[in-house]
């Protein structure tokens, strides 16, 4: 027999004992499915340590060699990790916003706008209404420039006590008249529960503010609502929680939730936060609900706007939100982030000129 005849041979008897190998390992996992589903309805931790010493212990006493015990602990080490991990698998509950529960987009539509559905959408507005004159002057601009969505804040959750709290349901008033003089569509958080049926009757989209975004009862509010629900993420939750959050929102029924990331709370002062752009194509990737990006709060400053505007773009963002008002120095709140009319004009003449976004005035809808 050659060489390369002999080697053949061996080669055969390894794929023979591969296959008997992929045979037992098979069989040893359905069995610790099982032994999961048991531990699920006992309510007992599925990882036992005492178990697996045990069984180590009982395996290396029986090792005819040549691998000595150390290599035979280690290999069933990995077994036993790879069975707990299908245990887990098994019982990981799939989210509603998950991809893996649906594989295609979802699209929000918000009067004309649809957003989610490829094209980019901009929601701009002043951070706080403040007087109906300054929201009619930024709803103009707003519809000069293309732009469908408005915001404005009227309930201010604000870190101090002492710092204006907005106007309330006069607030949301001056936006609906703003909204409705040039055709908009209005976009306001709302904090209180409570609040959510009267909001109805002024916003064509609910906002909860990343400061709320794990006040789990509001959560349920918003999605008891039957209006889409634009969820910002906490400045200190992770992908996962701020996952979870939107959950609470379309586990009641309102699958119309379009996340927002703002930036997180590093120790990075250059920025007021640390816009994690990471989280655009995770998110994405994750979930099949739209996915936003805050360029006003996530950075806190207008001289580097349009490339983290680009970045998140080209990152997949559905949109952007931002700040503009028309006198940003005697701005209530926010004075030094958000950006005037001409800036926002500039904004939106780069973002077209781009190409980035289209002006939804201009796009054929079929
Ligand atoms: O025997 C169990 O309790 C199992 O869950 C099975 C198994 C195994 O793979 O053998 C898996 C995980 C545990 O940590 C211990 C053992």
């Amino acid at each position: 027999m050659s060489m390369s005849e002999e080697l053949n041979k061996l080669r055969a008897q390894i794929d023979e004992v591969n296959g008997e190998l992929l045979t037992l390992l098979s069989r040893r996992a359905e069995l610790t499915k099982q032994i999961g589903d048991v531990k699920v309805a006992q309510g007992v931790n599925r990882f036992d340590p005492v178990r697996e010493r045990d069984m180590l212990d009982m395996i290396v006493a029986s090792n005819p060699g040549p691998f000595d015990n150390d290599t035979i602990r280690h290999l069933f080490k990995q077994i036993f990790k790879a069975s707990l991990d299908l245990q887990q698998q098994d019982h990981q509950k799939v989210l509603l916003v998950s991809r893996k529960r649906q594989p295609e987009d979802t699209v929000v539509a918000i009067g004309d706008t649809v957003v989610g559905a490829g094209e980019k959408t901009i929601v701009a507005g002043p951070c706080s209404v403040e007087t109906e004159e300054q929201v009619m002057k930024v709803a103009q601009s707003l519809s000069e420039q293309g732009v469908s969505l408005l915001r404005g804040g009227a309930f201010k959750p604000r870190t101090s006590p002492y710092d204006f709290q907005g106007l309330g349901e006069t607030g949301l008033a001056i936006l609906r008249r703003a909204a409705d003089a040039y055709g908009l569509k209005v976009i306001s958080e709302i904090v209180n529960p409570s609040d959510m049926e009267m909001a109805a009757r002024y916003v064509d989209v609910v906002q909860i503010g990343a400061r709320n975004m794990q006040n789990f009862e509001l959560l349920k509010a918003a999605g008891d609502l039957n209006l889409p629900v634009f969820l910002k993420r906490g400045m200190s939750a992770t992908v996962e929680e701020f996952l979870f959050a939107a959950e609470y929102i379309v586990s009641r029924g309102n699958s119309q939730v379009i996340l927002c990331e703002r930036g997180i709370r590093t120790y990075e002062k250059w920025t007021r936060n640390t816009l994690d752009i990471s989280a655009v194509p995770l998110l994405k990737q994750e979930s099949h609900l739209p996915v936003f990006v805050d360029i006003t709060h996530s950075i806190g400053r207008r001289d580097i706007q349009i490339p983290i505007a680009k970045a998140a773009l080209a990152a997949g963002a559905d949109g952007l939100m931002l700040e503009v008002h028309p006198d940003p120095a005697v701005a209530l709140s926010d004075a030094n982030q958000q950006i005037d009319i001409p800036q926002f004009e500039s904004f939106m003449d780069q973002m077209y000129s781009s190409g980035l976004v289209q002006r939804e005035d201009k796009l054929v809808r079929s």
